[in-house]
């Protein structure tokens, strides 16, 4: 057994942790940078002062070899700085992306794949963010004071112009944060609804063009995109308007202290030498606060960012089990199923049991909206019901580790969606391809001719530009991936919906192969040809069980057009008793 990784709370602590360490790490190194960039101002004021004043080159000599020796430091310190920043960011990376990718998963469920793709945007973002040079003005301006306190040892007038300066930075840092954040975010906000809106409309755009939706489509984007241009344009604008204000600040500033150390030289106060360094020392006191204000809507967006990923890692706190479970022989047992989906009042699940045992066949039928995809989710674990559970050789099969289960359940949903890759990589769910495991599925799914007939047999790409696969043909495609591995719980979700008399033909020798290894089948169906490969049928209506039994029992009830007529006296009473179940 393999104990996965943290869960996400635990995670998000641990990340929280070691990126402090590296934040403490990259202040001592800033402490450093700081002293070092003292060299060229104290540099100017030992040459004026000394070195002009004696004309000695013995002099200038060591100074130079001092000072050189600083900067290669200075550069030293420097590298490994940027160095720490990108490990930081790499390490972030490596550690979140397959939990946001797994939370991602979960999330677009609920919530549509819009938002969970930004997820994944937002984690890039962040990772280039703490790349980034911005990342480090904050550290170095932690360490600034250094050279207030140069100023101050050269002379407290300069100390005093250095603070003032400061002063009037920070003021206009907290101006421009008042006047900036809230309509930077909203501007982000705005764009991140108005991509995820188009992203969503794109995979529709078959649709869009056959019907001129587009006109229609755009008049609502563009109302999403004004709201975010203006939010944008307002933070532009005011963000231009403190940039302005700070620039010209510090050329006033740079004025203040050239004069201030004129006064103090024409009253013998300062050496000549300190006029100059004061103006770089100067400069170095308000840099990082100077970028902090120019860097500020990174920070914003960042925030931003950080909050989205670390709420969609939360939300799937606890949720799953992480540690492995080893594969079941045992069976399927469904006990008093209720299942709501979350925000709706609707309760679409009423309240159902009933019980599989290996090599057994169900078929579910009802009209439609009864709740028979539900049911198909509910059973490989999907959906997490509101009360009572499904439970596979009893084990809880919402709160099984994805992969273990995953390796035992084959799923066809009513609308397939094959994956980007070749069809072998998509038969074999993704993994490395083992090619006599997708032959067998394939042969069980009656599709390996199907398949040699195209382009490239099994590595023709699903996607490919020139190449399309027929509704009927990926339905058969996701039976063979359905198949693989020899499932022992396999759900079929309208498996037939597309599917020609040949492929019919196909999904019931797959349906009686799969029930001669020994696994359950449930196969949810409108068709009732297919109802002749099943051993049961459940008769599902408005989320209750109405009828269930042998097929020989059942089948009569069930008309050509795939409807069912169900006395209502005859419903739910006729299920089975729920079987005892371990949790
Ligand atoms: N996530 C959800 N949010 C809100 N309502 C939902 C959700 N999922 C299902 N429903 C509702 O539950 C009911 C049952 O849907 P379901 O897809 O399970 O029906 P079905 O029996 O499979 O129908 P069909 O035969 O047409 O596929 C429908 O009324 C549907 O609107």
């Amino acid at each position: 057994m393999k104990v996965a990784a943290l869960a996400p709370d635990g995670l998000i602590r641990e990340l929280q942790r070691s990126f402090a360490g590296g934040l403490a790490y990259a202040a001592f190194l800033s402490f450093c940078v700081n002293v070092l960039l003292l060299t060229v101002p104290l540099f100017m004021v030992q040459v004026q002062d000394r070195v002009i004043v004696s004309r000695s080159f013995d002099t200038l000599t060591m100074l130079l070899v001092i000072a050189f020796g600083g900067l290669a430091l200075y550069g030293v310190v420097e590298f490994i700085r940027s160095l720490t920043f990108q490990t930081m960011a790499s390490l972030f990376a490596r550690r979140l992306n397959l939990p946001a990718l797994e939370a991602a998963v979960s999330s677009s469920l609920e919530q549509g794949s819009a938002q969970a793709t930004q997820a994944i945007r937002d984690l890039n973002d962040i990772r280039y963010f703490i790349a980034s040079s911005a990342i480090a003005t904050p550290l170095e301006a932690m360490w600034s004071p250094i050279f207030l306190a140069v100023l101050f040892a050269f002379h407290p007038i300069y100390g005093l112009v250095g603070a003032a300066s400061l002063l009037v930075l920070l003021l206009l840092g907290v101006l421009s944060d008042v006047l900036t954040r809230r309509v930077l975010k909203e501007a982000n906000e705005e764009g991140v609804a108005s991509i995820n809106d188009v992203g969503a409309s794109l995979r529709h755009a078959e649709t869009i063009e056959a019907m001129g939706m587009l006109p229609a489509l755009a008049k609502r984007w563009r109302i999403r995109q004004v709201a975010m241009i203006e939010h944008l344009d307002l933070g532009t604008r005011r963000g231009k308007f403190i940039a302005a204000l700070t620039r010209t600040s510090r050329m006033t500033m740079q004025l203040a202290i050239y004069a201030t150390g004129a006064t103090l030289i024409i009253k013998n106060e300062v050496s000549v030498g300190t006029l100059m360094a004061a103006s770089i020392l100067l400069g170095r006191l308000l840099a990082p606060f100077d970028s902090m204000i120019a860097d500020w809507r990174q920070w914003v967006l960042a925030a931003a960012a950080w909050k989205r990923v670390r709420e969609l890692l939360l939300l799937r706190s606890s949720l799953r089990q992480t540690t492995e479970t080893p594969p079941t022989e045992g069976d399927l047992v469904i006990d008093r199923v209720v299942f709501a989906p979350s925000g709706s009042e609707q309760t679409v699940i009423k309240g159902i049991s009933f019980s599989l045992a290996p090599g057994e066949v169900l078929g579910i039928v009802g009209p439609s909206g009864a709740g028979k995809s539900t049911l198909a989710r509910l059973l490989v674990g999907v959906l997490k019901p509101n009360v009572g559970g499904v439970y596979l050789d009893g084990h809880n099969v919402y709160l099984w580790e994805r992969a273990s289960f995953g390796a035992m359940v084959g799923y066809l949903p009513q609308s397939v969606s094959l994956l980007n890759g070749t069809i072998a990589e998509n038969i074999a769910r993704m993994r490395t391809p083992d090619p006599q495991a997708i032959l067998e599925a394939s042969r069980i799914a009656g599709v390996h001719e199907l398949i040699g007939r195209m382009p490239l047999g099994y590595d023709t790409n699903v996607n490919d530009g020139d190449f399309k696969l027929s509704g009927g043909q990926r339905q058969r495609i996701g039976l063979a991936r359905a198949l693989y591995g020899l499932p022992r719980l396999l759900v079929l979700d309208e498996p037939n919906s597309n599917l020609d008399a040949e492929g019919e033909q196909s999904l019931v020798r797959a349906v009686n192969a799969a029930r001669d290894s020994g696994a359950m089948v449930v196969l949810i169906a409108h068709r009732p040809s297919i109802m002749q490969v099943v051993d049961k049928i459940l008769v599902l209506r408005e989320g209750r069980i109405a009828q269930f039994g042998p097929r020989s029992a059942i089948a009569g009830m069930i008309t050509p057009g795939g409807l069912v007529e169900i006395e209502p006296n005859k419903r739910q009473d006729q299920a089975p008793k729920p079987r005892e179940v371990t949790a």
